[in-house]
Order: structure tokens, then sequence, then C-alpha cells
């Protein structure tokens, strides 16, 4: 295949391609045309009939939209995604060429055709709806698209005109937009970042022509000689009234102010009589100022054998004027042909827009009666507080105002105003990576052939989702496997680092702040370890930085050389990073298919877009649903889930923990607690069963619904595969931010997590002047543990050892709180299933919710709760003396590291005068989490 694109982009011609499809987005097709040279995109309702009607590409969108009646609307939700995501991969043609190119177009209803102001409101409509500089808007230039083209330039909208045959219909189009411009300049608006084109149709006239042609020449005319000529001749024609009127003095004070020249657009440009030559419409018609659109099979014809000559649609002039008087000699009306041409044309786009509805129809239908609804309900006495909270979500607007990054919903507190408006980044987000997993799917492919092994080096929002994808998704043939480090106890880190081969390992730094000080630690350690392994000069290459533009860490990972630093969008809070480069580039190097994990999350984006009403949202509905609850005093949120998707609770637990954790209140996230009976739970509870519509009878599945049938609520989130992992985290995050607002919290602040780790910084400071902690002495000393009571406790009797202090501690717990094991320790099967042993002999004595956080992993998801949120709850923190030390290259070693944040949080706590206390094992893990268990089987035998 050649060069032809450019040579025609410098011959003044831009080529486009006429055909949208939502397969070429994801597939990377698109993006391969516009590396060749591709500048731009249209559609019509043929091309989108096409597209949503035959196929399954749009099945998964429509499953979303599956309670909207009105198939115009839910046609314009699909097409308007596929518009958007168009734009964003022509973005960079728009940004080089200076807004000369990289359109894509849309067109309004052609049922419109004929309505000037019902076209003006579609036109601003969609223009809104898209939300991208590069779109262009159709208008079908009818008489009545007359004054609407006009007006829609004048309101600042792009515009390609659409349905020209005839020269002096062009010639109203052009002059329209001559007209729009002077009237913004009237106003004194900018015109210089407007663009036009007018589509001028060609094939369809030889096709008209011809017919006219062969029924003379059966009837004995020798007319053979006109045969495909008259399109060319018309068009090259409909070219010189261009250069006339755009070439005139009338445009050239609008130049003046910066107008760009409406450029001329060949549509209807493949050729429809097999017997003429593939490329008649395109070889003859290049010229200064103009585009082609092209559908695939003529794009094809083009790069495989097209011939570019600069200006041909210059020559031959007189031959062209020949041919369209030759044509009337012979009584064939090029005015009546073009006539019936446009009509015709507006009745077929009408035909193809109805058919298109129809199948939108049928589509549904189907899909409505096998769809479960996303998000089910099932809230019992609860009902009518979470309606009223959706109500009041209603009044509030609260999705435009999400959408619009307003943060009125949230806080009027100027500081939280300030957070908030520069925290809303994620609403948007999949679908901007999705712009972007064509590269990620590259970059990816490149690694695969020189690494076994991704690590992910991050703490929290930057790393739980990584985790959660890893653990659902597990290891991609042909691809390396993925590990998470998010700890620094020391016999963690070991066991990572023994299970990888440092020389076929890339590591992913991934910091949103830059300066969190455990993956900087992670990356000075292996830093370190790469460099000895494959030299200073190419340690760089093993490493990528995840992080914000102009942190700490993007300067370092320019300067070390890193393999490639994604800049992520800086108004997205960790939490809420699922669906940015923090998840998804792990993703795409695990193999992952992030495509159909951000259709998913698009999807969601849809059906919580900027106008639907939030009694339709599932997130919103979700999120008024759990704040209400929360309100009510069940404020104990119980994830429970699908075997497949059992992972996705860590991360829906920072992001509530973190969220609503703060100013006295919050919702308490209970995930990865065992299964009890009923009768286990307390009236703090209620549940989320994620992965509802998933295969298989489950568990956790017939427990939601006994628990429903005991009265408690229970809401349950459909899922059909584990793809629509990205579609939870979504809805999660709508859900969350709604839930802030009926909670009257600012959802995207953190004030406790970073609170824990200025107290870490603080501590290492005095570390490292003073040569230790200073720890206080333990209240009581046994054999298996040291006791140091938090202050809610300090009046507690604890006796003398470690069962009779968490007698007394377990004595405090009263209903309605929530038990919080954390465990200093590493995270691993034998300590999961130790303390997950542990917490179910709680829940079941005390009839209270209980969690497990891994240290200090924690700090930076439920660590903001326990500080930030309600006093109901009873700690037990654990730590021990890890029996080695890992030197970190600048820093203290991890151990070091392990105590002072288990030190830093246990201040906080007590400062807030939390109930619970730190046990401190003196030897192994495991005897410590033993000699604990029976301690508090004990207590619980003793009490019952
Ligand atoms: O109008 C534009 C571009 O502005 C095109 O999408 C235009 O609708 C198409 O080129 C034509 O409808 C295709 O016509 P045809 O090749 O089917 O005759
Ligand atoms: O949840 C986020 C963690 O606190 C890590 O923050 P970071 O991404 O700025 O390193």
């Amino acid at each position: 295949m050649g060069n032809q694109l450019r040579e025609l982009a410098a011959a003044g011609q831009s080529i486009w391609l006429d055909n949208i499809r939502r397969s070429m987005f994801a597939s990377g097709e698109l993006q391969t045309l516009i590396d060749q040279g591709l500048r731009g995109m249209t559609s019509n309702p043929t091309i989108f009939e096409k597209a949503i009607g035959a196929g399954t590409d749009y099945d998964e969108q429509l499953r979303t939209l599956a309670a909207e009646r009105d198939t115009a609307a839910i046609f314009e939700a699909l097409a308007i995604r596929d518009i958007r995501s168009a734009c964003d991969l022509f973005r960079p043609v728009w940004d080089q060429t200076h807004g000369l190119d990289g359109y894509v177009s849309l067109e309004v209803s052609p049922t419109l055709a004929n309505d000037t102001q019902g076209t003006i409101d579609a036109a601003a409509r969609l223009w809104r709806a898209v939300d991208r500089p590069n779109v262009m808007i159709k208008i079908p230039g009818t008489v009545e698209g007359g004054p609407a083209i006009k007006a829609t330039i004048a309101a600042g909208i792009n515009v390609n005109v659409t349905l020209l045959f005839s020269v002096d219909r062009y010639e109203t189009a052009a002059n329209a937009y001559i007209e729009g411009l002077e009237e913004r300049v009237k106003r004194g608006e900018p015109i210089d970042a407007i663009a036009s084109v007018a589509s001028f149709f060609v094939s369809r006239i030889d096709t008209a022509i011809d017919k006219q042609l062969h029924a003379k020449i059966e009837a004995g005319a020798h007319l053979e000689h006109l045969l495909g000529k008259a399109a060319v001749a018309n068009t090259k024609l409909a070219y010189q009234r261009f250069l006339k009127l755009f070439g005139g003095e009338r445009f050239a004070a609008l130049r003046a102010k910066g107008a760009r020249v409406q450029r001329p657009l060949w549509a209807s440009t493949s050729t429809k009589n097999p017997a003429y030559a593939d490329l008649m419409y395109v070889e003859p018609l290049v010229g200064r100022d103009t585009v082609n659109t092209v559908p695939p099979n003529t794009l094809d014809a083009i790069l495989d054998h097209g011939t570019v000559r600069p200006e041909t649609v210059l020559e031959d002039l007189g031959r062209a004027r020949a041919t369209i008087e030759a044509l009337g000699k012979e009584q064939i009306s090029l005015y009546d042909v073009t006539e019936q041409l446009v009509a015709d044309g507006v009745t077929s786009f009408a035909d193809s827009f109805n058919a298109m509805l129809a199948a939108i129809g049928s589509k549904l239908e189907k899909l409505r009666s096998d769809a479960p609804p996303k998000v089910s309900l099932a809230l019992g006495a609860a009902q009518p507080a979470a309606d009223a909270a959706l109500d009041r979500l209603g009044t509030l607007d609260i999705l435009k105002k999400l959408w619009l990054a307003d943060p009125s919903p949230w806080s009027s507190d100027p500081a939280h105003v300030a957070i908030v408006t520069h925290a809303l980044g994620w609403v948007e987000i999949p679908q901007q990576t999705h712009a972007q997993s064509s590269d990620l799917r590259e970059f990816a492919q490149s690694c695969a052939k020189r690494f076994d092994h991704v690590v992910v080096l991050g703490m929290g929002g930057s790393s739980l989702a990584p985790d959660v994808l890893r653990r659902t998704f597990g290891k991609t043939p042909g691809y390396p496997a993925l590990h998470v480090l998010d700890s620094t106890d020391p016999q963690q880190v070991r066991a990572l680092d023994e299970s990888l081969d440092i020389a076929r390992s890339l590591f992913i730094v991934a910091s949103k702040s830059g300066t969190t000080t455990e993956p900087d630690a992670f990356y000075r350690y292996f830093f370190q370890r790469v460099q000895q392994t494959v030299g200073a000069q190419n340690a760089g290459d093993h490493f990528v930085a995840v992080t914000d533009p102009g942190t700490k860490l993007e300067a370092e990972a320019k300067q070390a050389k890193f393999a490639r630093v994604f800049t992520n969008d800086p108004n997205i809070g960790g939490r809420y990073s699922a669906l940015s480069y923090f998840g998804m580039v792990p993703a795409a190097l695990a193999g992952y298919d992030v495509t159909a994990i951000l259709d998913r999350a698009i999807n969601a984006m849809h059906a919580n877009a900027r106008t639907v009403v939030p009694h339709d949202a599932p997130g919103v509905r979700f999120g008024a649903a759990i704040g209400a609850l929360a309100k009510q005093g069940r404020d104990k949120l119980t994830i429970l889930t699908h075997p497949s998707v059992r992972a996705f609770g860590a991360w829906a637990e920072q992001l509530i923990a973190e969220s609503t954790g703060k100013s006295g209140i919050g919702i308490v996230p209970v995930e990865g607690e065992p299964l009890g009976e009923v009768g286990a739970y307390g009236e703090d509870r209620v549940f989320v069963y994620v992965g509802a519509t998933l295969p298989g009878d489950d568990d956790a599945g017939a427990r939601a619904c006994e628990l429903e049938a005991a009265g408690h609520p229970v809401i349950r989130l459909a899922m059909s595969d584990a793809y629509d992992i990205g579609e939870q985290f979504y809805l999660w995050e709508i859900a969350t931010a709604a839930a802030g607002a009926v909670l009257g919290i600012d959802a995207f602040d953190q004030p406790n997590v970073q609170e824990s780790k200025d107290n870490t910084k603080r501590l290492l400071a005095e570390y490292a002047q003073k040569g230790g902690f200073g720890e206080p002495e333990p209240r009581v000393t046994s054999s298996d543990a040291q006791i140091f009571p938090l202050a809610g406790s300090r009046a507690a009797a604890l006796g003398s050892d470690l069962q009779s202090a968490v007698a007394a501690i377990a004595d405090q717990i009263r209903a309605g709180d929530y038990v919080a094991f954390n465990a200093y320790v590493p995270m691993n099967g034998v300590n999961e299933d130790a303390l997950r042993r542990i917490r179910a002999v709680v829940r079941d004595a005390h009839k209270v919710a209980t969690t497990v956080g891994f240290g200090p992993r924690f700090l930076h998801s439920t660590g903001q709760l326990h500080k930030g949120g309600s006093n109901e709850g009873v700690f037990f923190q654990f730590t021990y003396d890890a029996p080695f030390e890992i030197a970190i290259p600048g820093m203290v070693g991890f151990r070091t590291l392990e105590r002072a944040q288990a030190l830093g949080d246990f201040e906080s706590l007590d400062k807030r005068e939390r109930r619970g206390i730190r046990v401190h094992f003196p030897g192994e893990v495991q005897a410590g989490l033993a000699a604990f268990a029976a301690a508090i089987e004990h207590a619980v035998g003793a009490r019952a």
C-alpha cells in the first residue's frame, strides 16, 4: 500500500471515511487508518442503519437502555457514543492540523429535513450532547435547511451541509455559511474556530443521468459518449463556484477575521456501475481545499492503486461545460435530476432511519425479555426513605452537576468546592481511556515479548483496581503474570521478590501524587534490584510510571528513562481511578481485554448520563438507597459476591469507606466476611449482592434471598460476565457520589488518609533523629503478646494476659458497632484464613459487623473511616517483629517503615479515643493469631 493519503493531503485534499461501526474503535482498525493518513469521518442514517441494525455490536449498550421507550432517543445515545469515540480518536489530527481536519459528522434526523426550527434545535442538542470541538453536525441542503445552516453556524456550531446535488443549491449552502459568519461578526463573536464542509454528492448524478441516457440510446440515439460523464462535470463546475465565492471580496472580509473557507466535500464517491473505474470519482476531483469522503472499498482502492495528480479538478473544464450543455440539448434537465435527487435522498435517509428505529425496537424487546435490571432494590420498610432521597437527588440535579463538575451537591465550603471541582474527571474517563485502548494494546503486545512479570507498585486507589482485576481474570496466556505490591511487610516484599525473574520483570510505579512513601520505597528497592540484575544502563527500561502531570515521580521517571510514563487526568482521585490509566495500564499489560472492560463502563456511563433523570439512573438509585439506609442506622454495607467476582469487594470497600467515612459519619463497608446464618446479622446491615445474574447457584446469592425474606434490605447488582466489572466500577462511583450528597459530605476528600501519611513521615523523621520510635510500655505483657490499649479502652480492666485483655475489649462491643482487625502482618492465604475465622467468631457472638485490613494497605482505604467516621469502631491492631529487615536505598528499611505506619495509625485512633487494643506478637505471626483466636473464643464462650 502506498502513501496516497498523504500525497492527497499535500495536494490539498483530505480523505475522510464515509462509514462508522462500533467495532472499528476497539479493534484498532480506525486508528490504523488514521495512522495511514485518514483525516476525518462522516456518518449518515444509512450508515447507522447498517451498523446498528445488523450484528450485536450495540447489544451491550442497548441492554442498559432497556428501560427507555423512545427509540429515537436510544438511537441518539448509541450514535453519540460512537461519534464521541471517533472524535476522540481523531482529536490528535484535529490538534495537529489546527482544526482543519479531524472532524466526525453526525446528521440530524432526516425526518426534520423540511423543518427549519426543528433542525436548528436538533443541531444544537446534538452538538451539546457530543460535546467535542471536532464534531460536525450534518444538515441537509434542502430549501428549509438553508436558514437552519445559517442559524447553526451563527450559533458557533460546525456544520456539514449534506445532500447537495446542484451547483445552485451548493451556492445557497455556501452563502448560508457566509451569512452565519457575518451574523457572528455583527455580534462581535469570534469566527476563527468554526469549520464547515458542503457535501456535494457525485456518483448519484451519473446513476440518474445514465438511466435517462440509456432510455434514449435504446430508442436509437447515439449518446454513448455522454455515459458516466455528468457527475464529474457537475462537480468540477461546483468547484469553480467554490473558487468564485470564497475567492471574492465578501469572503475576504471574513477571512481577515480568521474565517476558514467552507470546503467542498465530495460525497457519494464510490463507483456504482461496475463497468466504470473504481476511482472515477476520486482521481479527477483532486483540488485544493477539498475533502473526499469514501466508503471502505473505495479507500482500499485508493490505498491499493490510486494515483495522485494535484489539481485534476481544474482540468478539462471546457469538456465539463460541454457535457452539461449536451445533456441540455438532449432534454435531460440537470435541474430536474438534481431536484429529484434531493427529494429521493431525503426519503431514502428517512427510510433508513425508520428501518433502524424498528430494528432497535425489536432488539430491545428481545433484550428486555431476557435482561434483568442492572440494580434491583428490595428495601422493605426503608423504601420510602430511599424514594425521598432519590427525589432530593432529582431536585439537586445530581447527574447534571456531576457531569458539569458543579460541587454544590457536596459542599458550599470554599475549601471543599475547590476539591470537588477538581475531582470529577472520572465521570468521563471511560470514554477517554477507551480512545487510548489501541495504544495500550500495542504497548502491552510489545512488553509481552520481553517480560514474564508485571508488578504494580502502589497503594490504595493506585493499586486496588489492578489487584481486583488480577484476582478476577488471572493470567492471560502469552502475557506476563500480574502482581501487586501494596505492603511494606518485609516477609511479603521478600516473597514477591523471590517469585519474580527480575530480568524479565516490568514494574509499574503507580502514584497519583508521586510522593506517597510506600510506592517510593518499592521503587527504590526494585530499581536497585533491577540495576543489580540488568545493569544501571538498562534499568529504566524495566519501569513504567502512572502519575499525575508534573509530579516528582514523573520527573524521576523521565530522568531514569522509564519505558513509558502515563500521565493521568489530574482531576481524578485515587479511589475513582479504576477506569483511568491507573487501572487500565496494568490490565492491558496483563493481556486483559481493556476495550471490553471500558465498553461496559461506557454502558454505565450512558445509563447515568447527564440527561438521564436520576430516577432512571441505576447508579443514583443505588446511591440514594445506601445513603438513606445509612441515615436510618443501616450503615454496615455488607458486600456479598458471586464467586467469580469475589475480589471486587476490596475495591468497593475503599471507595465507600474513604468517600463517606468522615465528619463523624459514614457507611461502613463490610467485605470478605464469611457468610453467616441469617440470625448472625444485626439491624444495622444492608446487603449488596454483586453478580446477581452470573450463571450458577452460589451460596451468596442464596443467602441474599434468605436475608431478604428475613426483612433485611438487599440490593442486587446484575452482571452478565466478568467484564461487567467495568460497569460495576462506574456504577459504584456514581452511587458513592450520590450517597455522599444524601449524607451531606464531600465524597472526594480523604483528610485522614493524608493524616496517616503525614504521621508516618513524622515518625520516620523522629526515628532518624533518635534512632528509635520511643514506643510506650505495654499495659499487659504475657508470653504470647504485649497489649497497648487505645484511649477509649484505657479504663477497661485488661487483666494480666492476652485472654483477659481480649475479654475486656469484647465486653466493650455494643450493638451497632463494627469490630476492625487491622493486621500489620504479611497478607497471605494462611493469615487471611486465620483472620476470617476470628472475625466470624466475633460476628456470630456479638451480631456485629467485622472488617479485616492488612496494614499498611488499609490505611489508604478503610483507614479514613476508622478515624474520620463515627465512633462505632472497636479496633484490634496486630503487629509483630518481622524476623528480618530489608534495606531500602536512601531510607529506612521495610520493617522499620511498617512499624512506623502501625504506630502512626495507633496514634490517630488513640487521639480520637477509639476503643480497642494493639496486640503485639513477639514471636511468629501464625502462633500469635492462633493465641488471639483462642483468647477471643474463650471470651465469647464465657459470655455465652
Ligand atoms: O454526506 C455525507 C458526508 O457529508 C456522506 O455521508 C453521504 O451521505 C454519503 O457519501 C452518501 O450518502 C453515500 O451515497 P452513495 O454512495 O450511497 O450514493
Ligand atoms: O488511595 C490512594 C493512595 O493513598 C495512594 O496515593 P497516591 O496514588 O498519591 O500514591
